[in-house]
Order: C-alpha cells, then structure tokens, then sequence
C-alpha cells in the first residue's frame, strides 16, 4: 500500500478547506500505486452531492520545480478533451501546496478500473489514447527532460553495483552490458513530445474497452513518442503472470496507435531496440526501489525480473513487431 505520510483527520481536514469543495466527509488511504501517498477524499460538496477527489501527496523521485509542468499538463490534455484528470486549484489558484514540507495536490477523481488482465480492445484503446495524448500535447508551452532516460537508467544499474544487482537475481548484472547498449542509442532524430512514459494498466482506468483516466503523469517529459509507444507496449502486452508476448494485444495497441499517429520510418526501424532501452528502463527502476524501499513502508515492490524476461522477448524478437 502507498502511504508514506499518515496525515491526522484535523490536519486533512485543514487542507481540504482551503479548497472550494466542501467539508471534508471522509479520506482513506489508497492501496495502489508505489511512488506517492494517495487519499480518496470525499466532501460535501459545493452544489447537489458530495464529490470525490484524489489527494495526492509527492514522496519519491518529484522534484517540486516540476510539479507545474506535471500538473499543468494536466489541465493541458483535460481541455483538449483527453481522459486525464484535471487538477483542483486552492482558493488563492494555486495547483498545490506544501504540507510538513512536502507538495500535496487535489485532482479530479475519474471512474473506471485498472486491467490487471487486458483484452486486445482494451490495449487497442489505450494505444488510440496515447496517440492522441501525444498529438494534443504538443503544443504545450513547457518543456521537462527525460530524468528516467536510456543514460540514466545505465546509471541506476551502475550505482546499485554487480555485487546488489546478482543478490537480487543472479541473472541481472548480465543486463548491465545490454543497458550500455541502450544508453548509446542515438534517438536524436525521431519526433518527440510531451510523454506520459509510465503508461501501465495501473495508470490508466478503464470501464469495459472505454479508456476513462490516463494518471499518474509524474515520469511525464518531452522526449520521443516511440519511446511511450514502446514503454506502453512493454506494459500492456505481455501476460502478467508468465511474461509471455500476447501477439493479439501486440498488434491491436501498435495498430490503434498508427490509426491516430502513422509512424514515421526511422521510429519503425528502431522500434525493436527502443522497446529494449524501454523494458531495461523498469529493470533499473525496480532494482533500485529493491534495494531502497524503507522497512516499514506500506507498499508492495515490484519484480525487475519481470523486465527482464520482456527486454529478452524484446532482444529477440524486437525488430519483427513492426516489419
Ligand atoms: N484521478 C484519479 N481518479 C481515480 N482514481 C485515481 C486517480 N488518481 C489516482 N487514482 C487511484 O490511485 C492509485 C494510485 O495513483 P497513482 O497516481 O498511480 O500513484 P503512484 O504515483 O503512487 O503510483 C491509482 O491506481 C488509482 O486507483
Ligand atoms: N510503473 C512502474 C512503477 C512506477 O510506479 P507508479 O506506481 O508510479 O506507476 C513499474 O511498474 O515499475
């Protein structure tokens, strides 16, 4: 469970009435998630009901200067009609504040629920919707590198060292070599935008094939769109269980997405190994989170070998997907 900060019923309530919603009815913790502490807020409402909200507290890996692209991308998409959340503004309009020294955030609660097994409708709607994040984000005026990208991730790998990496599982520190690989890719031809890059099922909600909510916005950056694509496919179309390629879903994400946003011929030809750099990306985070996780955090960490076994699906296969 992600909840890093206990915030006392005085202290929510508090915060909550500097917003124009209400009285605070009720605030649980949520159980998903692994890099900020969430609540489900329930008020009083301004008008008919009550209405829900999502807080959100900024734990791990944000820096606060880029809580305004975060954010502000956000309401960026949520104008152009895209299924993201839009953020709730204070009282004196600001999209977030500081609480025991920590950013908390308010945004729009959106319905739906998280595929933990998704259908191939379901992939070919996500890769619809991230397509057309990528088009309506364009002209988003700010800018936010890539601090989770192909060099970064090498370096994750190098920090946390052969000797913690093999203790984890014997077969990791073997990635550091295709990690290198990825981290001398030269990707600076290809278009870029504004991504999401972390759009697995958990972060997108969803009712029947009907994408409702793309969140958790907080690896969002510019850099290519392949990259989203390929992180999304990573993401979506392998069984949960066994880390077995789903050709169906496979091919219903990449085709969904082309319908929106045909790919251009150097993204196809380098698609196979940015899906490589894509996979290795969460073998790097995940090992470092392994090795950091506080003892007493209620959170349940996840398996870099799970990327491993999809950056060797990737390894082997990688440049057939699109030919
Ligand atoms: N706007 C939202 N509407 C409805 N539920 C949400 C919303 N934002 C987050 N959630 C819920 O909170 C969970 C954790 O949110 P997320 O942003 O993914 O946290 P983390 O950054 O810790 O991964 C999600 O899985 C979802 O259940
Ligand atoms: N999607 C990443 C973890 C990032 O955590 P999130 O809960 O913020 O999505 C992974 O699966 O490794």
């Amino acid at each position: 469970m992600a909840v890093y900060t206990h915030l006392g019923a005085e202290e929510l309530a508090r915060l909550i009435s500097e917003y124009d919603v209400g009285e605070l009815i009720s605030a649980k913790g949520i159980a998903e998630g692994v890099s900020n502490s969430n609540w489900l807020v329930e008020t009083s409402g301004t008008g008919a009901g009550t209405q829900r909200f999502i807080l959100t507290m900024y734990e791990r890996r944000i820096e606060l200067s880029d809580l305004p692209y975060f954010l502000g991308l956000l309401d960026h998409l949520s104008e152009r009609s895209c299924p993201v959340p839009r953020t709730i503004h204070d009282r004196g309009g600001a999209a977030y504040r500081m609480e025991r020294g920590k950013a908390v955030a308010m945004i729009e609660y959106l319905p739906g629920v998280s595929p933990t097994r998704p259908t191939p409708a379901q992939a070919s709607a996500v890769g619809a919707a991230l397509a057309r994040i990528h088009i309506e984000g364009r002209d988003f005026p700010l800018r936010r590198a890539n601090t989770m990208g192909f060099a970064d991730n090498l370096a994750i790998l190098e920090f946390c060292g052969q000797e913690a990496l093999g203790g984890i599982h014997p077969e990791l520190p073997a990635l550091l070599a295709p990690a290198r690989e990825a981290a001398a890719l030269d990707l600076s031809a290809l278009p870029r935008a504004n991504i999401h890059a972390d759009l697995f099922p958990d972060n997108v909600l969803m009712l029947g094939k009907q994408v409702t909510g793309m969140i958790d916005f907080y690896f969002a950056c510019t850099d290519v769109m392949a990259l989203d694509l390929a992180t999304t496919h990573a993401a979506w179309c392998f069984h949960a269980d066994t880390n077995v390629y789903d050709p169906e879903r496979g091919e219903a994400l990449l085709s969904a997405y082309q319908a929106v946003r045909p790919l251009e011929e150097d993204e196809r030809a380098l698609f196979g190994r940015i899906a490589q750099g894509a996979a290795l990306r969460f073998v790097a985070s995940r090992a470092e989170d392994w090795l950091d996780t506080p003892e007493d955090a209620l959170v349940t960490r996840k398996d870099p070998m799970e990327f491993a076994a999809r950056w060797r699906f990737y390894a082997e296969n990688g440049d057939r997907l699109l030919a």
